[in-house]
Formats: structure tokens, sequence, C-alpha cells
């Protein structure tokens, strides 16, 4: 039975619950990967509803900067205080959820300390560098932030000018911003609330530089809060969305630390200046690994956020007829909406799921480099390279179509979706820019094809061996795994097609980076191809392992709009292996499926158990009483506050007095 429903509610939305053919809680297990941790959520948002200072003091539309940057913190500390009673401190996935349910999506002073400074302290930090810095900063003494990116370089590491000179007399490293291209830009909490950062610098000992490296810096005292001497640090303005975070700029000028302050468990300056090499050369990189391998599973979910929310509208609005011109129809009936909105319900549930196996393998790797086995690192980089770049694109994508599916409604922030996209489609730009991230997975398939070329195919890990298989012809009528063998040939034929490419380049002699460059758009294609099959792979074994059958059942007819719905999205590439025929019988069994799905497609989103706090948008309620709660919003709008305003008196009425003379 869908959980939702209750007294009071718009009859629509509860005649969609009533015809839902499964149990909500239950798919929200599957959704969320156990039980305990659905519970733990509808738990959570259970006990933040009952406690009047976390609610927010206005909607965040009618919120100046600084006042969601002022609620974002007021909120931070009281849930400081609140915490221990609420959440598992040990649990990252209920820390983020009760921050984003209290704080909301919009970013807030400590939205980086527990993604982005705390795990490098933890895996990059020797057992004494733990000591030091990790109780002080779980315990929030401190407020961290990752400053990397600078005003000149983001994409390239390499490229990086910010230096940690090793001075062998004093036992410090003197930091240094020679540039104004070299000033840190972007990082989210510097511009005013952290006071610690990780810091991203050129390591230079006797002269030599070794590259990025990881350290330790305090930016402003911990008494006054004010920049330390040798320190420069601001905010960088607003942004398109996340305007509850102030990310900052950072400069150093002959900014001196003790030699302790490099991380150092893996690569290491001795007091002497000795340097010693880590395990990996890109260790160092692991903490954005981290956080890509985590996005799949944020985005899936900023995406089910959209469709809640223009689902359940969908489902209350009623306009224009089909049969019955006595009644309007509700316009998740028109195909045209169900195109629009149930992909994307698939695709959500296909990153959700992908993005729990993308933690799970990064959480194994974690403790394989602890061991000192980093043969793993190259793979999951390049899957999570891949992943970050097509799930951010195409949640951006489904965003805005949800947008567009509520009419006018989705154009007003009461929808709130406006924000949801902004502050998703952040996710294309940070943690590695989608199209330099694509070429990374990219090298890795080039590699792969070339031990194809090299008669080393029996060397290829499990998610490239499909690039060495040879398969032309398609029986559709199987199910699932003909869909995957059709994606697999699209996929393998534009990774052989891109890298034959730069080969052929390559041998009229053209330079491998000229080269490389030529062949770079069909490169990123056969990236995508390679990571919308791992997505749809991953969905297809996911289903198969879920052992209730009645959300199984359900499971598989929104498999089947995915499958279908992404090779007719790629048709392009399997020109050479479906007939017309074919792809007629695929069109038609989306449209079957969109139909197959739609009486469960409300139960499909209510299993997100985003609550009506977290959700912020008022045609997304839970209760579907949309038009009496956007009348009560608009009436709240700080500009209702007066009914003739000073932009009339002072301009307008003058104006007008002037024109009738
Ligand atoms: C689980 C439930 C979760 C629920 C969550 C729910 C809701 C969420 C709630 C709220 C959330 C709200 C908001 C979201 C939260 C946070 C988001 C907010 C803010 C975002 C913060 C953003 C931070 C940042 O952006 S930090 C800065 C990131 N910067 C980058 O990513 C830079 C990108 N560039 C690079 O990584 C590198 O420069 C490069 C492109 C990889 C190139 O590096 P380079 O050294 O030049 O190497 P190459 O020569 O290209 O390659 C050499 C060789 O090395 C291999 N390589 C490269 N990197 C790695 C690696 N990491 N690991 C292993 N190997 C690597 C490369 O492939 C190559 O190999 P080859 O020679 O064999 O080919
Ligand atoms: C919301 C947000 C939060 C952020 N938070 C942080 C943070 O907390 N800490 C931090 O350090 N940074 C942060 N960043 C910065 C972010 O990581 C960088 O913006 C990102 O890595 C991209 O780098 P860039 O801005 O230099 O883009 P550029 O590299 O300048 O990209 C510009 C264009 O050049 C193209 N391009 C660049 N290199 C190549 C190439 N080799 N081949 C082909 N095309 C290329 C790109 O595809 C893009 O189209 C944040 C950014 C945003 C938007």
């Amino acid at each position: 039975m869908n959980q939702s429903i209750k007294p009071g509610d718009n009859p629509d939305l509860t005649e969609e619950r009533l015809s839902g053919t499964f149990d909500t809680n239950s798919m929200a297990a599957v959704i969320y990967g156990s039980d305990k941790l659905a519970q733990r959520r509808r738990e959570i948002s259970e006990a933040v509803s009952r406690i009047p200072e976390l609610q927010d003091s206005k909607p965040c539309p009618f919120m100046t900067r600084e006042e969601k940057i002022l609620e974002g913190s007021r909120k931070s500390a009281i849930l400081n205080r609140l915490l221990p009673g609420l959440i598992d401190l040990d649990s990252f996935e209920e820390t983020v959820f009760i921050h984003q349910e209290v704080i909301g999506i919009e970013g807030h002073p400590l939205a980086l300390h527990e993604s982005l400074f705390i795990p490098p302290i933890a895996t990059q930090g020797t057992d004494e560098q733990q000591k030091k810095w990790l109780g002080r900063a779980q315990r929030r003494e401190i407020i961290g932030c990752y400053a990397q990116t600078e005003l000149g370089h983001g994409s390239n590491l390499r490229a990086l000018e910010t230096t940690a000179t090793f001075d062998i007399s004093s036992q410090e490293f003197i930091l240094n911003s020679p540039t104004i291209t070299s000033l840190k830009w972007w990082p989210g909490a510097l511009g005013k609330s952290a006071n610690w950062s990780i810091v991203i610098a050129n390591l230079i000992v006797h002269d030599k530089n070794h590259g990025p490296h990881p350290f330790m810096v305090q930016l402003r005292d911990e008494k006054s809060h004010e920049p330390l001497p040798g320190i420069t640090v601001g905010d960088i303005g607003p942004k398109m969305a996340f305007n509850g975070a102030d990310n900052g700029f950072l400069g150093f000028e002959n900014y001196r630390i003790p030699r302790e302050n490099m991380l150092m468990r893996h690569s290491k300056v001795t007091p002497d200046g000795g340097y010693i090499r880590p395990p990996h050369a890109k260790i160092g990189y692991s903490g954005m690994v981290r956080v890509r391998s985590r996005m799949a599973a944020e985005q899936g979910l900023f995406l089910a956020h959209a469709l809640t929310i223009a689902v359940r509208y969908s489902a209350i609005r009623r306009q224009g007829y089909l049969e019955d011109r006595s009644r309007e129809v509700k316009v998740l009936d028109y195909q045209t909406q169900q195109h629009r909105l149930f992909p994307s319900i698939a695709r959500a549930y296909a990153f959700i799921f992908c993005g729990f196996e993308t933690i799970r393998l990064y959480d194994q790797l974690l403790i394989d480099v602890q061991n000192g086995n980093t043969s793993g690192m190259a793979d999951l980089h390049a899957l999570t390279s891949g992943l970050k770049s097509v799930v951010t694109h195409q949640t951006g994508e489904g965003i805005e179509q949800a947008r567009m599916a509520c009419g006018g409604h989705g154009y007003s922030m009461a929808s709130y979706i406006s924000e949801i996209y902004g502050v998703a489609i952040g996710g294309c730009t940070y943690e590695g820019e989608n199209m330099v991230m694509l070429l990374q997975l990219a090298r890795y398939l080039v590699k792969s094809i070339e031990m194809i070329q090299n008669g080393k195919s029996k060397n290829l890990g499990p998610m490239v061996a499909y690039l060495a298989a040879n398969e032309s012809e398609i029986d559709l009528n199987l199910g699932p795994n003909e869909y995957l063998k059709v994606f697999q040939y699209a996929a393998r034929s534009q990774a052989w097609r891109a890298t034959e490419k730069f080969q052929k380049l390559r041998n009229s002699g053209m330079s491998k980076e000229q080269a490389w460059n030529q062949a770079s758009v069909e490169l990123t294609r056969a990236s995508r191809l390679h990571t919308r099959l791992y997505i749809m792979s991953t969905f297809i074994n996911h289903v198969g392992s879920v052992v209730d059958q009645k959300i199984k059942k359900v499971l598989i007819d929104l498999l089947n709009v995915h499958i279908t719905y992404e090779v007719m999205d790629i048709g392009i590439y399997v020109q050479g292996l479906l007939s017309s025929d074919q792809m007629d019988l695929i069109r038609n069994q989306l449209y079957v499926s969109l139909e197959t799905i739609r009486p469960n497609a409300v139960s499909l989103v209510d299993s997100f158990q985003i609550s009506d706090m977290q959700l912020r948008s008022v045609l997304g309620r839970r209760d579907g009483n949309v038009y009496e709660n956007l009348f009560k919003w608009a009436k709240s709008c700080p500009l209702n506050d007066k009914d003739v305003l000073e932009s009339v008196t002072k301009y307008l009425k003058p104006m007008m007095d002037k024109s009738k003379l």
C-alpha cells in the first residue's frame, strides 16, 4: 500500500495512491539499500518536524543571500547541539540527510566540512595527524573546507600555482600565491565560515617541484575569526544557485605552517628534506574520487526531488479533455507528459542504484589502499569520472523537463524546481568538468582496446570485456539482456570508431595531443555510451536481486521504460544492428511500458519519501492541496506586505501624474 495516504488530501492524489500496486515503505528500503536506512530517514524527518527551532523562518525564495547564510548557520549550530539525540553520528548518510532535511539544498557553512574536509584528514593523514585534528573537526570545534581550484586553473591540476616550499631551517612550509591566477577560487565555506582548510599546493623541496599535495592550513584566528596575517580571504559573490554557501577566494603571502601540517600518510617530507613518494602517483586525488563516487546517488536524489514535484502536480492538475468532455483530464494521462516524466523516474532509480554501488566500491578501494593495494584505483577513477558526467547531465535534463511539465507554475519559485536545477547542474562542473572527466574515461577505453589489439583480451576487466565481443544479430523478444546487448553493440562500435580515429591521426604523423584533441568528440561519445551501458546493466542486476515479488514486478515495469527509452535514444548508434521493423517494435514497447507504469507513477515518487520540509515546494506537497497554498504563498511574498510600494509613490505615480497634464 501507499503509506502517504492521509485524510484531507486532494482526492486526485488519493486516487493515484490507491491505484498503486506495492508498499511504498518496502520500495523505499530497496531505493536506499536497506530497510534500516529508509526507516531512519522517516524517523529523522518525523523528529525534525517536531522541533520548532529547526523549521524554516520563511520560504527560501523570499530570503536574501545574507539571510540564507545566517539561517544555514543558525540551524547548523542548533543541529550540532541536537545531533547526538537525533542521528547515529557515525553514519555519513544520516548526517547528510538531516542537514538536507533541515537546511535544504542551497548549501550551508558545514556542507563541505563533512564531505571534503574530514575525509582527507581521515584517509590521508597519519595516525598522529588524525589524533590532532579529526576529533576537533568531528566535534565541530573547527570548520573546514577544501581549497584546490584556483582563479586560473581548476581542471588542469598540474598547472596549479600555489606553492608550499619546505624551509629546513625552521621545519616549516612557506605558502605563497605568486600570481593573481594562483588565488584559490570557489571552495565552499571558505568565504566567511571556515577557519581551517585542506589546501592543495605544489610541494617544493630543495627547489624540486613534486606536484600538488594536501596541507592542513589554519586560515582564521580561532577566537576572533579574523584572517591570520599572510592570508587574504573572502566570498566570491552570488552564484547561479547554492547561494546559502559562501564559496571563497584565498591568497597566501609567505604564510608559514609546521612540517607536520602536510598530510603524510602516503607522501612524506622528512625533517632533512627527503621526499618519500606515495604508493600511487594519484593517491592525493582520492578525495575527489570519493566525492565523485557519491554523486550518482546525490544527483539521483536531486532528480527524485524534481520528479516528486512534477508527478504529484501532474496528478492534481487538470487541463483539457480526452474522451470524457464533462471533466478535464489529469495532465498525467497525456502520453506526452508520461514520455516527459516516466523515463526520468526510471533514471532516478537507476542513478541511485549505481550510486550505492560506487559508494560500496569506493569503501572497498579505501580498505585495499590502506592495505597497500592501489591496483583498483584506475578502474574506479574511470568509472566514477564517466558516471558523474553522464548522471549530472541527464539529471539536469530531467529536472528541466520536470519544470516544463508543470507549465507556468513550474516557472514560479513556488515549485522550487529552478533551485533544484541550479544546484544539481553545479555537478556538471564541480568535482571535474564533465567533458574533462569523459576524456579521462576515454583514456581507459582506448587503453582497453589497445590491449585487445595486442592480443591481451583476457587481461580486460569485467567492465570492458564487452569491447572484445562480436555481436551482429539481436533477437528482441527476449527481454532486458537482449537490450543490454544492443547497448553493448553501440558502446563497443563507438569506442572502436573513436580509438581508430585517434590511431589513424597518430599514424598520419600527428602528435599524440593533437590526435587526441581531434578525436575528442568521438571519444566523449564513446565514454557516454560506455557509462550508459554500465547504468543499464547495474539497473538490470539490481532488479534481478530484489526478493519481494510485488516490488520486483513494478521495478521490471520501470526497467522496461528505461531500456526501451534508452535504446530509442541511441538509435543512431544501432542502425547497423537493428532493422527499422525492430526499431518500430521497441518504440511500441516503450509506449506500452508508459501505460503499464502509469497507475504506479505517484507511488514510485512517493517511495523516495522526501518530506514536505525537504522538498520545499508548494506544487509538490504530499497532500496535493496546491491551489490554496499557492495563493497563501503568493500573499506571504514580502512584496505584498504593503499595497503601495515606494517604487510607485517615488517614480510611477509622479510619471503617471505628469503624463496626465
Ligand atoms: C548516499 C546517499 C547520499 C545522499 C545525499 C543526499 C543528498 C545530498 C544532499 C545534499 C547535497 C547537497 C549538495 C551536494 C553536496 C556537495 C556539493 C557541493 C559542492 C561541491 C564541492 C566541490 C568541490 C570541488 O569541485 S573540489 C575540486 C575538484 N577538482 C577536480 O575535480 C579537478 C579535475 N581534474 C583532475 O582530477 C585532474 O586534473 C585530471 C583531469 C584527472 C588530470 O590529472 P593529471 O594529473 O593531469 O593526470 P593525467 O595526465 O590526465 O593522467 C595521468 C594518469 O593518471 C590517471 N588518473 C588521474 N586521476 C586519477 C585518479 N583520481 N585515480 C587514479 N588514476 C588517476 C589518469 O587516468 C592517467 O592514467 P593513464 O596514464 O593510465 O591514462
Ligand atoms: C558550485 C561549485 C562548487 C565548487 N566547490 C569547490 C570546492 O569546494 N573546492 C574547490 O577546490 N573547487 C570547487 N569548485 C571548482 C570546480 O572544481 C572547478 O570549477 C571545476 O573543476 C572546473 O574547473 P574550471 O572552473 O577551471 O573549468 P575549466 O577547466 O576552465 O573549463 C572551461 C572549459 O574548458 C574545457 N576544458 C578544460 N580542460 C579541457 C581539456 N583538457 N580538454 C577538453 N576541454 C577542456 C571544459 O570542458 C570547459 O568547457 C566548485 C565549483 C562549483 C561550480
